[in-house]
């Protein structure tokens, strides 16, 4: 079971997470959209890289502006392991999927897919055919994109969509260390992802990672899988 955590701001707290079982980290490379006390420059992106892989966990670069140049850009300058689009009106598509590859063929590509009815469904089939993964996530966060809401929905539908497409799927919104368990048995995803229930919120959208929370979440997350054979 993969476990993702977001959003990781410093080079510290990325090397706690990462120690504290996490598989893929996530952060917010310098860009246009996004909350200003999450954006991680791009010097520490590098340092925070360089730690990944010395420890085999994937670096994602969460992409919360809406200018598919500057989601290339940022994709061409970093390579990351995966870029996820994150933001409110721009969403991959086939273009945007081939160009990707010839700028960082290395990189996966990873779609946000917004779970408030069961239309979600259709829309995550329609992602399916040229994307690498899937995320599924709650809400709108206030001036952002989908996600770091704190919430959950409705997990028969993200069961649905595990069901329909090849993509692999990854689960958020509202996950923390009480409900991972119970996700991973109703939905059956390839990864689960936390933000809200695994941070220190503070004044002005700066965030810390929860570390004691991290490794809860990690080990509940890892216990649901093994006794589902997963
Ligand atoms: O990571 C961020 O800073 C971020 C900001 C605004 C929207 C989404 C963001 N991250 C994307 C994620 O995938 C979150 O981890 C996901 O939405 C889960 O959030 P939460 O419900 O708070 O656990």
């Amino acid at each position: 079971m993969i476990k993702q955590l977001y959003s990781i701001i410093r080079l510290e707290e990325a090397i706690q997470t990462m120690e504290a079982g996490a598989d893929n980290i996530g952060l917010v490379p310098m860009q246009k959209g996004g909350v200003p006390a999450h954006r991680v420059p791009l010097y520490r992106v590098d340092q925070i890289f360089d730690e990944c892989k010395k420890r085999n966990v994937n670096l994602v670069a969460i992409m919360l502006t809406n200018d598919p140049e500057e989601m290339l850009d940022l994709a061409r300058r970093i390579q990351p392991n995966i870029l996820h689009i994150a933001g409110d009106e721009y969403a991959a598509d086939e273009e945007f999927a081939r160009r990707l590859k010839e700028v960082a063929p290395h990189t996966a590509l990873m779609q946000a897919v917004l779970v408030d009815n069961h239309s979600a469904v259709e829309r995550a089939k329609k992602f399916d055919p040229f994307v690498d993964y899937i995320l599924l996530d709650s809400g709108l966060a206030p001036d952002t994109g989908i996600g770091a809401s704190g919430l959950t929905h409705d997990w028969s539908i993200d069961a649905e969509i595990v069901r329909s497409v090849k993509a692999r799927v990854i689960e958020a919104g509202g996950m923390g260390p009480d409900n991972v368990a119970e996700a991973i048995r109703q939905i059956r995803p390839y990864g689960v992802d936390s933000l809200t229930k695994t941070s220190f919120k503070y004044d002005g959208g700066d965030m810390e990672k929860n570390i004691p929370a991290v490794k809860a979440f990690c080990e509940n997350a890892d216990k649901a899988a093994r006794e589902l054979g997963l």
